[in-house]
């Protein structure tokens, strides 16, 4: 099917995103405006001088004014071994609740940092700009964590699936290769 540009409706703009297969990443804050967290996949690296990536967040969102107001993320790039948590971080269950199925640290700025996960940006929200419903964060990175790198998560297909060689026995019964 083609659609000119004036006739681009957001449902077939979203059917045709759903052809974009993108890694799925847990952007959590802490501070004084609270703690909170949520999935995403528009999240993408904008230049390494300085280390900077952006992630687009709804206005809506729960976690929108304690991001925004703690001026704060870490983001968690999820293993294939995520997929529940991943469910849990995508709307409609309490803060509380979602951070509770899982294990937390933290590195420079507070933001709970996901233990295991496939990397972990830890950033300063430097710039915002307003984009229809959604702000894009500009996000400097203060800090990493790196572990094995051997897996990702990622969204395709309004599904979830894996890439890269999962170890068995780390695996849930959720996170095998292919939709889901
Ligand atoms: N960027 C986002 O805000 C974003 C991305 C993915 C999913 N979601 C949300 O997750 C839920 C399930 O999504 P789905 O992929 O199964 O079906 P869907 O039809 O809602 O989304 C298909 C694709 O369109 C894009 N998209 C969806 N909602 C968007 C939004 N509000 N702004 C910008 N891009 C958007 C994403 O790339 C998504 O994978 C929906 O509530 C959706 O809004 C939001
Ligand atoms: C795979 C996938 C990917 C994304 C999302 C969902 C899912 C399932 N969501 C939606 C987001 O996670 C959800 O709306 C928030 O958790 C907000 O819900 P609550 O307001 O907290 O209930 C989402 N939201 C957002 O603002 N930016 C994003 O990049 C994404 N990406």
């Amino acid at each position: 099917m083609r659609t000119s540009m004036q006739d681009v409706a957001s449902r077939d703009y979203r059917d045709a995103m759903a052809c974009l297969g993108a890694a799925v990443n847990i952007v959590t804050t802490d501070g004084a405006a609270g703690r909170a967290g949520f999935t995403a996949s528009a999240i993408c690296s904008v230049t390494d001088d300085p280390p900077t990536l952006l992630v687009c967040i709804h206005r809506g969102s729960s976690a929108y004014a304690s991001v925004t107001r703690n001026k704060a993320v870490c983001v968690n790039v999820l293993s294939a071994r995520h997929e529940q948590l991943s469910r849990l971080f995508g709307g409609k269950v309490p803060a509380e609740e979602r951070f509770a199925a899982a294990d937390w640290s933290t590195l420079t700025t507070g933001a709970p940092v996901l233990a295991n996960c496939a990397a972990a940006f830890d950033c300063r929200i430097a710039d915002i700009v307003n984009v229809g419903t959604h702000d894009v964060l500009f996000c400097r990175v203060v800090a990493l964590q790196r572990s094995g790198c051997t897996d990702n998560l990622i969204y395709f297909g309004r599904a979830y699936h894996t890439v890269g060689v999962t170890d068995p026995a780390e695996a849930g019964p959720e996170s095998a290769s292919g939709p889901s």
